[in-house]
C-alpha cells in the first residue's frame, strides 16, 4: 500500500506547487526553532533544518513519507532570512541592489526507512533599485514573510534581472527535483 505523503510546510507556495504534482498530501506544520546549525558549512545546515521539520512531523506520522523545507538568500556569505518588518526589509533589499546572490532551498524527504536531502541553489542577480522603488514594494507587503525580503513570483518579478537556476528553487520549492525524488519513495 502507498505511503501517506505530508507536507511539512506553512508556505502557501509550497502548497500550490506541491499541488501541481497531481499526488494526494496533507499538511502538518513543523513549528521549530529554525535557527541554522552553525557549526555546519551552509549547506550541510540548510539540509538539516529540512530534516528537523521532516522529522518533527514523521515523529507524529510514522508510517507517512514527510517533505520538509526551508529556503535562504545569502549575499556575500551574509545570511538574510525573513525581514518581519518594513525597516528591515528596505535595508534587505537597499543591500541586494544591483548585486547577485544566492537562493539555497534545503529540502529533506523522509520515512522511517529512508531519507533523501539536498539543497538546491539558484543565482539571482538584481538591478540597481532607486530608494523610491524600495519603498513602494515594501508598501505592497509582499517582502515580509519571504527570505531577501523579495518575492520572485509576486510583485518581485520587476527586480532581478537575470536568474540562473530553478525558479521554483527560489520559490522555496524545487517541485521537479523533488517529484523526482519522490519517485524512489513509491510516488
Ligand atoms: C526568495 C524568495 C523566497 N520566498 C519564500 C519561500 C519561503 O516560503 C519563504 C522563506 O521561509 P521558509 O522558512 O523557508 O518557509 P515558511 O516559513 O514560509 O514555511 P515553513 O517553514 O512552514 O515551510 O520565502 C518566495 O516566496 N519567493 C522568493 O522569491
Amino acid at each position: 500500500m502507498k505511503k501517506k505523503l505530508i507536507l511539512a510546510s506553512q508556505s502557501p507556495r509550497r502548497r500550490e506547487l506541491l499541488e501541481r504534482c497531481h499526488i494526494p498530501f496533507d499538511i502538518e506544520i513543523a513549528d521549530i526553532d529554525e535557527t541554522l546549525n552553525r557549526n555546519l558549512p551552509l549547506e550541510a545546515a540548510m539540509e538539516e533544518l529540512a530534516w528537523r521539520k521532516a522529522q518533527t512531523v514523521l515523529d507524529r506520522y510514522p508510517e507517512a513519507v514527510v517533505i520538509g523545507a526551508d529556503t535562504i538568500v545569502v549575499l556575500e556569505q551574509q545570511v538574510l532570512g525573513k525581514p518581519g518588518n518594513s525597516e528591515v526589509a528596505k535595508t534587505m533589499l537597499a543591500q541586494l541592489s544591483g548585486k547577485t546572490h544566492q537562493v539555497m532551498t534545503g529540502v529533506c524527504l523522509l520515512s522511517s526507512t529512508q531519507r533523501i536531502s539536498f539543497c538546491d541553489i539558484s543565482d539571482v542577480e538584481f538591478y540597481s533599485l532607486e530608494a523610491e522603488e524600495i519603498e513602494a514594494y515594501v508598501k505592497t507587503g509582499e517582502p515580509l514573510d519571504k527570505a531577501g525580503a523579495y518575492g520572485i513570483q509576486g510583485e518581485g518579478f520587476f527586480l532581478a534581472r537575470r536568474i540562473n537556476g530553478d525558479f521554483y528553487s527560489i520559490m522555496g520549492f524545487p517541485v521537479a527535483r523533488i517529484i523526482r525524488a519522490l519517485k524512489k519513495f513509491g510516488f
